[in-house]
């Protein structure tokens, strides 16, 4: 594994040390040592806990089987501060092999620790993890070669070339130099890898911290927010890099809260919430399953009633219109223009809404924080979730 700053480092508490922007605080860090105190403790547990494939449920194919997925978690928790901070809460994400999968939530939602914990830079509380088939942390040794990762700001060596960047990172684990070609050329850096890296653009320099983690030919690429502080044709300089990546077999996952661009790149996508998975699935079933239908009705509280004994999801807006879904697929304006009819109803309008990923991202995760804070049921126009409680 390359390219990462942490990675070199081996002891745990060493490892935490480096952490550069999270909970980076003087307080924070403290509170951080406390955790590490506390969790020595019950190592000894843990390490029962991430043994192998998960046994908490038998019909998952990749419980089974977690060697035909990249990347299995079932179970996974971290807490900070003496528990008092749950950064992951049982979390469970199946990543596919190959393609772009893109690990998804809101600032502090717990990716980088997820990662983190994945690649055995801070300790799990519970949960058991596998890349390509090997229980992780334990067997990291045995998969390490098999993975390149970016999860804290990579060290180049700004006056030096690109180029001779990679040379010094490929003689320190005996490659051929051959191989350093082969790695600018995979990235798009060809023409500028012999300039110094200081006049490199933060998307070449996000190239050349990629091109870096594949001199070992991974098969797994783990990169947190690739595109973070990037403009957009940075942006698309990477999206086009990490696409390549995919598209030769590789399974590159990126966590991001930047919708748009990850509705661009990525195959697969999981979606997470304070520390929890809240929907996994191809980019297509998430929008199609999400999709909407507005109809405009009056009055609007006996449609909603009609809809929702039918089965329905209906979100209000105050208007004379009602936001439908379902839970299981996209409603057809057919079947709701019916229902409608039915109970003597007679819509003026239905309009089809195919939500973006990020439309279906903000719901989710709007609703899962309001929950969480309120306690309350809550009507989000457009959320199917929190729709049914509002209009029953
Ligand atoms: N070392 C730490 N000490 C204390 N709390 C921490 C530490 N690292 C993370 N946390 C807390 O854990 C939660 C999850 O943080 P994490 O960085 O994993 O989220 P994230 O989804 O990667 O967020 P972002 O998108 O902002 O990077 C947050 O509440 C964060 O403040």
């Amino acid at each position: 594994m390359q390219a990462s700053r942490s990675e070199g480092a081996s002891d745990p508490a060493e490892r935490d040390a480096h952490r550069p922007d999270i909970g980076g605080d003087a307080h924070d860090r403290d509170a951080h040592a406390h955790d590490r105190d506390a969790h020595a403790h019950d190592r000894d547990a843990h390490d029962r806990h991430l043994v192998g494939p998960n046994d908490h449920d038998p019909g998952v194919p990749d419980a089974e089987d977690p060697g035909q997925h990249a990347i299995v978690i079932r179970g996974l928790r971290k807490t900070y501060r003496r528990g008092r901070v749950a950064a992951v809460s049982d979390l469970d994400l199946t990543v596919p092999r190959g393609g772009v999968h893109a690990f998804l939530g809101p600032n502090g939602s717990g990716k980088t620790t997820t990662l983190r914990m994945l690649l055995g830079l801070t300790r799990a509380d519970a949960g058991t993890m596998t890349i390509l088939g090997t229980p992780v942390p334990d067997g990291l040794p045995d998969v390490i070669d098999r993975v390149g990762a970016i999860v804290e700001q990579p060290k180049l060596f700004p006056t030096m070339s690109g180029r001779d960047n990679l040379v010094v990172l490929g003689r320190g684990i005996g490659l051929p130099r051959q191989r350093v070609d082969a790695v600018i050329d995979q990235v798009g850096l060809g023409p500028r890898a012999k300039d110094l890296v200081h006049g490199y653009s933060l998307g070449m320099r996000q190239r050349l911290a990629i091109a870096a983690t594949l001199l070992k030919d991974p098969e797994v690429l783990i990169f947190d927010e690739p595109t973070n502080g990037l403009d957009p044709a940075g942006m698309h300089e990477v999206r086009v890099t990490l696409r390549g990546l995919a598209e030769a077999g590789r399974t590159v996952v990126i966590s991001s809260h930047l919708l748009a661009e990850v509705q661009q790149v990525a195959d697969t996508v999981s979606i997470i919430g304070r520390g929890r998975l809240l929907r996994e699935g191809t980019v297509a079933e998430l929008l199609t399953s999400s999709g909407r239908v507005q109809v405009r009705v009056r009055p609007v509280e006996d449609a909603a009633r009609a809809l929702t004994d039918a089965g329905y999801m209906v979100a209000l807006d105050g208007s004379d219109r009602v936001t439908v879904s379902h839970p299981d697929a996209a409603p057809r304006p057919d079947a709701i223009a019916r229902t409608l009819g039915e109970a003597g109803l007679w819509p003026t309008e239905l309009i089809r809404a195919t939500p973006s990923l990020e439309d279906v991202f903000l719901a989710l995760t709007a609703r899962e924080h309001l929950t969480a804070t309120s306690g309350q049921g809550i009507v989000f126009p457009g959320d199917p979730s929190g729709a049914r409680e509002g209009a029953a």
